[in-house]
């Protein structure tokens, strides 16, 4: 390396977001005419080959070096600084030992004049106060002379996530200590957006080398029209746009800055700067314009112009003539075998197991039905696809019926064949009315359940299986109970369409039901000795209730020898309880003195026992009236306080 080059300017760039101010602050320095080498510091993993490409144009060597990255960033997070977890890079400097001195400038930084005086000083290592922390230095602006003792040694602490900050000042003003040459702050003036104090700022305005946008806002971040109430920073900020406008602002359409230039991608990052120009269109559109798709391409079809009339071509082609349908004669017959099975399932069907009753079409009439029924002479039949009813075998001692319990369409079996087949044609007859309800397996098994208290020996009791006329007939291995059922055909004038109840034989005196229809349809049994509802007179059967309990009485006091005895039970009889204050003397209309003489009793009894459906307790005028036996009272304080003055006394 030649000696021209043992004084560098050293920046250093870890991301392509800092690119403007790396690129910024070369600029300044080479337009304040500086006659150093720039040198950038750069992590390849970090940083894209075409920022690269853009620090060529400006920088002298562009040096690649390891990313050092903090391990324990927990205090950058103190400083809400995450984004400077790779700080500790910027030791790398020491390890620069082809460099006789470096200036180290953070990339943030725009430069007034060059200030090469820098590489004067002799001591080894020098820096300006930290505007925060004055005592400490700001790592943003160094004079350094690398050397591998300090690398290492800063190294060591880097790895072990030495740093006070969780960066490389924290790590540097641990290291260096006060051993260091302390820099004018006008080489590392660090403004703020509340810059105080301003009459120093303009005392010592025209003494700035370099200015340094410490913190999170950098002017590329913030863009150009970031405003800051007219302070001194305003104006600092207004120097690095200076220079950057001098470099990477967009130029006007004429002047004709290539579309992709170096510009271009500096202005990407560079906030607000980025305006890439429409491809297709030269101008943007009004802001009035119509919408994109009438831009859309689209066919257009002209009508025909030609004047010349039709003329028909002398014959169409004829169509083929092997077009037919043979419609066939007979159904396809149905295969001789049954497929062979497919999946492996099919091989292995089980035998079924449930056995359904079989669908029998009934044109059978007993000989000795006397009714002039048939039970679906219809022609129903599995063929026509008619409901039928299955049917037991013949002489199945389960045929019974009534003719209101009918549950299915007949037809009289005197009828002649004409006429029959006159009711056949009868569209309505060739369907079985039954109500869904009945053939539910479900509710048949919960009316069977409700029945089976009632089974066992009602069974028996009741005998003598139908033979009036096959009304009903029932397959013994289906459980079928008709709750409901429609009026026969000749029972209803006109169509009906409500369900009736299912007719309780016994109550009509019809045919002598089928035990197990009886027990379906009659109404749960009335308990002995209950009267009909219209013979009780509850007035009537309350006199005979008294006059029997009375007569009761005159038995007993018959049997007593004793009636001093008995009088003394009828006493007991009458619960001893404390009456309501002001009750006491209250007496029911039924009250009888316990001092009424038995022969009283006797007589009154006597008197009304005749066979006189009414039945009165009459007491003689002679009759005592006495009162109860005395009830001690319950005199209460709150009662007897002139507040609460008893009820006034009961009549008599
Ligand atoms: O995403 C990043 C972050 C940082 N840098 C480089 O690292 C330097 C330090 O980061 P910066 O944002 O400038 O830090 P400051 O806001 O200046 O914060 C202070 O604290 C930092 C951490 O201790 C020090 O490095 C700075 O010198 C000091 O001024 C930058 O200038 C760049 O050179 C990048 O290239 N990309
Ligand atoms: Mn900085």
């Amino acid at each position: 390396m030649a000696s021209g080059e043992e004084h560098v300017y050293a920046t250093l760039l870890l991301s392509d977001s800092y690119l403007p101010g790396a690129l910024v602050l070369a600029h300044s320095l080479r337009d304040a005419g500086t006659t150093k080498k720039l040198v950038v510091l750069v992590t390849l993993d970090t940083v894209s080959a075409e920022s690269i490409t853009q620090l060529k144009t400006v920088y002298d060597h562009v040096l690649p070096v390891p990313r050092i990255c903090n391990e324990k960033p927990a205090n950058l997070y103190l400083m809400n600084r995450a984004d400077l977890h790779s700080a500790f890079t910027k030791i790398n400097l020491w390890k620069q030992t082809q460099f006789s001195k470096i200036v180290y400038i953070d990339a943030d930084v725009v430069a007034y004049r060059a200030p090469d005086e820098l590489f004067d000083i002799a001591e080894p290592f020098a820096a300006a106060p930290d505007i925060g922390w004055p005592d400490l230095f700001n790592s943003g602006v160094m004079v350094l002379t690398p050397n591998l003792g300090d690398f290492y040694a800063m190294l060591a602490m880097a790895e072990r996530g030495i740093s006070f900050d969780g960066a490389d000042q924290g790590l540097l003003n641990m290291h260096f200590k006060d051993n260091y040459h302390r820099l004018s702050f006008a080489y590392n003036v660090t403004p703020s957006a509340h810059y105080q104090y301003i009459p120093a700022y303009r005392h010592f305005q025209s003494s700035i080398n370099m200015v340094h946008f410490i913190g999170p806002n950098k002017p590329w971040f913030a863009g150009r029209h970031a405003k800051h109430d007219d302070s001194p920073f305003d104006d600092m900020v207004g120097r690095w746009w200076a220079v950057y406008d001098r470099h990477y602002r967009a130029q006007e359409q004429s002047s004709g800055q290539p579309q992709g230039s170096s510009s271009t991608y500096v202005q990407y990052f560079t906030k607000g700067e980025f305006r890439p120009k429409p491809t297709l269109m030269q101008q943007p559109p009004p802001a009035d314009s119509a919408p994109e798709a009438i831009n859309f391409p689209s066919t257009h079809y002209e009508m025909s112009q030609d004047a010349a009339p039709f003329v028909p071509p002398p014959r169409y082609p004829s169509p083929p003539k092997n077009m037919w349908y043979e419609v066939p004669t007979a159904p396809p017959a149905p295969p001789a075998e049954p497929p062979k099975p497919v999946f492996p399932w099919e091989g292995q069907q089980p035998t079924p197991t449930r056995t359904f009753a079989s669908v029998v079409p009934d044109f059978v009439t007993t000989p000795q039905d006397t009714g002039p029924w048939v039970e679906h002479g219809v022609g129903g039949s599995v063929e026509s696809g008619l409901h039928v009813e299955s049917h037991p075998p013949e002489g199945d001692s389960t045929e019974t019926g009534t003719e209101a319990g009918s549950s299915v369409a007949t037809l009289p079996s005197q009828l002649t064949p004409t006429e029959a087949s006159t009711v056949q044609a009868e569209p309505w007859d060739a369907f079985q009315l039954s109500n869904a309800w009945d053939e539910v397996p479900e509710i048949n098994r919960y009316v069977e359940g409700l029945q089976k208290h009632k089974r066992g020996k009602s069974l028996q009791g009741i005998s003598s299986p139908a033979t009036t006329g096959p009304r009903y007939r029932r397959d013994p291995n289906k459980s079928v109970f008709k709750l409901t059922d429609f009026p026969s055909a000749v029972e209803r004038p006109s169509l009906p369409v409500t369900p009736a109840p299912i007719a309780r034989p016994s109550f009509w005196g019809q045919e002598q039901p089928d035990a197990r229809e009886l027990e379906l349809s009659l109404p749960l049994p009335s308990a002995e000795g209950v009267p009909m509802q219209s013979d009780w007179d509850p007035e009537v059967q309350l006199q005979k209730l008294a006059r029997q309990q009375y007569e009761a009485l005159l038995l007993k006091l018959e049997a007593s020898a004793n009636v001093d005895n008995v009088v003394e039970e009828l006493g007991h009889s009458i619960p001893k309880r404390s009456l309501p204050f002001g009750s006491e003397s209250i007496r029911s209309p039924s009250f009888i003195s316990q001092n009424v003489p038995i022969s009283t009793l006797q007589r009154a009894v006597q008197s009304t026992s005749s066979a006189d459906s009414t039945f009165q307790l009459t007491l003689p005028h002679d009759a005592p009236r006495g009162t109860p036996k005395e009830v001690p009272r319950q005199h209460g304080g709150l009662l007897e306080s002139p507040m609460a003055k008893p009820r006034s006394k009961a009549p008599e």
